[in-house]
């Protein structure tokens, strides 16, 4: 039987000179898929891609996964301050509206865990009907910033980013996305709440 949930293709980049280089293995790739696959009820295709910090680089693959039909594109690596960091500027580069709001929040969020968050300088772009989201490049920092911090008891204290991906994704016109919330709640106005029964 399919899913009662609309299909869902999200691209999903691993931007890092060593993992790209073979130096070391790509964490990034498995920690988005593996987070993504607990939060979302949709079914999921996945456009990976593991590529160095090269700006060019870094926009044609954000052009192609939109062009590919990805509703959503997550990257992880390349946001600090280091000469090579250029993931910001690359999705900056092909922004055609700039969503300063998660990059807030992410800083925000982070600066729970990390007290070097206030290095990051992750952005959130819209590129045709395509949410493109930078995360910070160590693979524990992608549940930490989708998910937040939550108390013992799994209450939110400070709330992730990936709350607020499904309405933003609603508002460009793609699929309705599905949270489970034991993991994330999406925050959506009650008018814009549909009951897929
Ligand atoms: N794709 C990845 N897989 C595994 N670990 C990673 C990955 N990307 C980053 N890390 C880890 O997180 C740290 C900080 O990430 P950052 O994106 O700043 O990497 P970096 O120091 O610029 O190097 P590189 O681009 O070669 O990964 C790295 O030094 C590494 O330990
Ligand atoms: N949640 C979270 N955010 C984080 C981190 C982290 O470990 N957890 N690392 C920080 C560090 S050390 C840096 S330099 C910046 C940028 O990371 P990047 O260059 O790997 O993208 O993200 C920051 N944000």
């Amino acid at each position: 039987m399919g899913s009662r949930y609309p299909a869902v293709k999200i691209g999903l980049v691993s931007i890092s000179d060593r993992a790209s280089g073979g130096i070391y293995e790509d964490k990034g790739l498995p920690a988005l898929q593996s987070w993504l696959s607990r939060a979302l009820k949709n079914p999921l295709q996945f456009e990976a891609r593991l590529i160095p910090d090269e700006q060019a680089t870094i926009e044609a693959t954000l052009i192609a996964l939109v062009e590919a039909g990805c509703a959503l594109v997550l990257t992880t690596g390349g946001t600090g301050p280091a000469l090579r960091d250029v993931t910001p500027e690359a999705t900056l580069a092909v922004a055609h509206k700039v969503m300063p709001g998660f990059g807030e929040q992410m800083r925000q969020v982070s600066l729970a865990f990390v007290p070097t968050a206030i290095l990051s300088r992750q952005v959130a772009v819209i590129r045709d009907q395509t949410l493109i989201v930078n995360l910070p490049g160590q693979p524990k920092a992608i549940a930490e910033t989708l998910e937040g911090l939550k108390d013992a008891d799994g209450k939110p204290l400070v709330n992730g980013i990936f709350a607020a991906v499904p309405y933003c994704i609603d508002l460009i016109g793609g699929p309705y996305l599905e949270t489970d919330t034991a993991v994330c709640k999406a925050f959506r106005p009650k008018t814009a709440i549909q009951t897929i029964l």
